[in-house]
């Protein structure tokens, strides 16, 4: 598959004011928000009134080819100020190399974000003006800058810039998602609602306490645009995305479990675990309160670990050690969490990883039982230990639910249930494949949807590990499977996190990339168009492209149950 390469859109949206997308058609990192692969684009905004500023220009990846574009646009020695929604150590290079050719340049951020940013360059004197959320910024003919700090653990340094002469509001990694493409403006956004909501799952569902606290500064001005960091800028569809989030953050706060997520992370790889572990969590129905241990304080880490049914502890190793910050959470954690509460570890390390045997070994001697093996990851993870980190996180969210849950075992299934139980299926096994990270799951609520094109819904729980793989666009392979048990025996076992479901199966890759099972009766190639939400699944809606009989004698495996609650 030929990808476009990276480039960089520039256009006019409003008064005095253009965008600048940094584009990506490839998957730009591996995160767990990446993991749509639809690749990205990073916005940087120029408002060139009496003054001159532009805010947040993109990571490294792009420092070049954006430095090139705006020096096409703009004298880059006549601008005044860069405004910095957030500031993280992937920015620096194209905020030194902007500093560079142009020292008149004054910084503008909060006050955490003040401190990243004498850190990530590497100078203390920079010229920085720190906004705290009552100062304004006068670039003249209209454009009377406001800004609104809207701090959460993952970002604390995170800071809305709203321009009144626009009325568009600089939402940072608010209301942002990770897809590309020439669109600039959001018309038909209800196209981009799938990727906008897995974003929110990813970036804000962690937060989702700070993120409501965020859209309430927010919600009195009066705001005509959204320009989000990443993908197409909200305008049309800006009061359904507000009510969105609201949903959304509702949806977290109302679920009856909570995980407590502690960590710091100096350079982002252990923020960057920690939100592959927070993506598992949530997506099995049980809500995470994240806590940067730096920018906490020791009440505010007593209280959600009390409020918690388990906790989770991540940390960097510097210097043999983990920082400062995170002894402090432990102490708090140790003296404070009840020995029942399931616990979890984690940590990005260079060679030797202390911090992750000093969290285990004092955790462990605490008494506390864990919900899975510590996670260490050497340096930045890739997409097989993102996988890894996901299903470590919904394993540790299930083995809460199953803790906590109110027994009914001994009720008898409804005459309702019973009824819905007669619906037959045939039994399947989905298997996708991206990149390195592949995955299977056995499957009954298959239905025939549609015959020109041939298209059939596949009912799959959100909490499945597969689930991340069925979005649209993606490709799948249905396996029908023949009568007898062999193959359902093997996907009727629990699997750890990250392993091989295909080990001592005999497979072959179908045109898609998907695995195909050797053993099976039929396949079907498929291509995921469109998925609706529904209670406690997603139902998939996806065409067959291609598909082959492999065995013409058997029947049909099919699935009987005696009730409608239970697979
Ligand atoms: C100043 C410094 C000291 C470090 N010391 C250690 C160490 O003693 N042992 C180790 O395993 N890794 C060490 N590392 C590597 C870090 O643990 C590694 O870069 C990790 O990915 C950082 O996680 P973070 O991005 O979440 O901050 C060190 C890194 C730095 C920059």
């Amino acid at each position: 598959m030929s990808i476009k390469p990276r480039d960089v859109q520039v256009l006019p949206v409003a008064t005095d004011t253009r965008v600048f997308r940094s584009r990506s058609w490839a998957r730009l990192r591996f995160e767990v928000e990446y993991a749509l692969a639809k690749g990205t684009t990073a916005n940087c905004f120029l408002i060139e009134a009496n003054k001159i500023a532009l805010i947040d220009p993109p990571g490294e990846t792009f420092t070049e080819i954006f430095l090139n574009a705006l020096q096409q646009r703009v004298d880059i020695k006549k601008i005044d100020y860069v405004i910095l929604g957030h500031v993280n150590p992937n920015r620096a290079a194209t905020l030194k190399a902007l500093f560079e050719i142009a020292p008149q340049i004054t910084f503008v951020c909060s006050n955490p974000g003040a401190i990243n940013l004498r850190g990530a360059l590497e100078n203390a004197d920079l010229p920085i003006l720190v906004k705290r959320g009552e100062e304004t910024l006068d670039l003249g003919k209209g454009h009377h800058l406001e800004f609104i700090p809207t701090p959460n653990p993952r970002y604390p340094d995170e800071l809305c810039t709203y321009d009144p002469q626009t009325e568009i509001l600089y939402t940072d990694k608010l209301f942002g998602a990770h897809i590309c493409g020439d669109q600039v403006f959001d018309e038909g956004w209800q196209s981009f609602l799938e990727d906008r909501r897995y974003y929110f799952e990813c970036v804000m569902a962690p937060h989702a306490r700070q993120v409501d606290t965020a859209l309430e500064k927010l919600s009195d001005l009066k705001v005509r645009m959204y320009a989000p960091n990443h993908g197409p800028m909200v305008r049309y569809g800006l009061i359904e995305l507000t009510k969105s989030y609201r949903e959304w953050i509702q949806q977290q706060t109302n679920q009856e479990n909570t995980v407590a997520l502690i960590y710091a992370s100096a350079y982002g790889n252990t923020a960057t675990v920690a939100q592959a572990i927070a993506h598992g969590i949530t997506k099995a129905g049980v809500r995470v309160e994240s806590i940067n241990c730096e920018f906490a304080d020791p009440a505010e880490i007593q209280e959600a670990v009390e409020k918690s049914a388990g906790f989770i502890m991540g940390s960097p190793t510097l210097g043999g050690h983990a920082p400062t910050p995170v002894q402090t959470a432990l102490g708090i954690v140790l003296a404070n969490a009840s020995k029942t509460k399931l616990a979890g570890v984690f940590g990005s390390y260079g060679w030797s990883g202390e911090a992750i045997d000093i969290l285990e070994t004092k955790l462990k001697d605490g008494g506390y039982r864990f919900g899975f093996d510590p996670i260490r990851v050497k340096f930045k993870p890739d997409d097989k230990t993102i996988q890894f980190c996901e299903e470590a996180g919904t394993d540790f969210a299930q083995a809460i639910k199953r803790t906590n849950r109110v027994r009914v075992a001994s009720a008898p299934a409804s005459s309702l249930e019973q009824a819905v139980g007669r619906i037959l299926g045939s039994l399947s096994v989905v298997t996708a494949k991206q990149g390195d990270v592949s995955s299977a799951m056995l499957a009954s609520w298959i239905s025939q949807a549609s015959f020109s094109p041939p298209g059939l819904t596949i009912s799959v729980a959100k909490d499945r590990a597969l689930e991340t793989l069925m979005h649209t666009g993606n490709p799948f392979v249905v396996n029908i499977l023949a009568e007898g048990r062999e193959i359902r025996k093997h996907f009727m076992k629990n699997y750890a996190p990250g392993q091989d479901r295909f080990a001592g199966l005999e497979t072959t890759d179908a045109a898609n990339g998907s695995p195909v099972l050797m053993g099976a009766l039929a396949y079907l190639e498929c291509t995921v168009k469109d998925r609706m939400e529904v209670g406690d699944h997603w139902l998939v809606y996806a065409t067959v492209d291609d598909g082959k009989v492999l065995n013409q004698d058997s029947v049909t495996a099919v699935h009987h149950r005696k009730s409608g609650n239970h697979y």
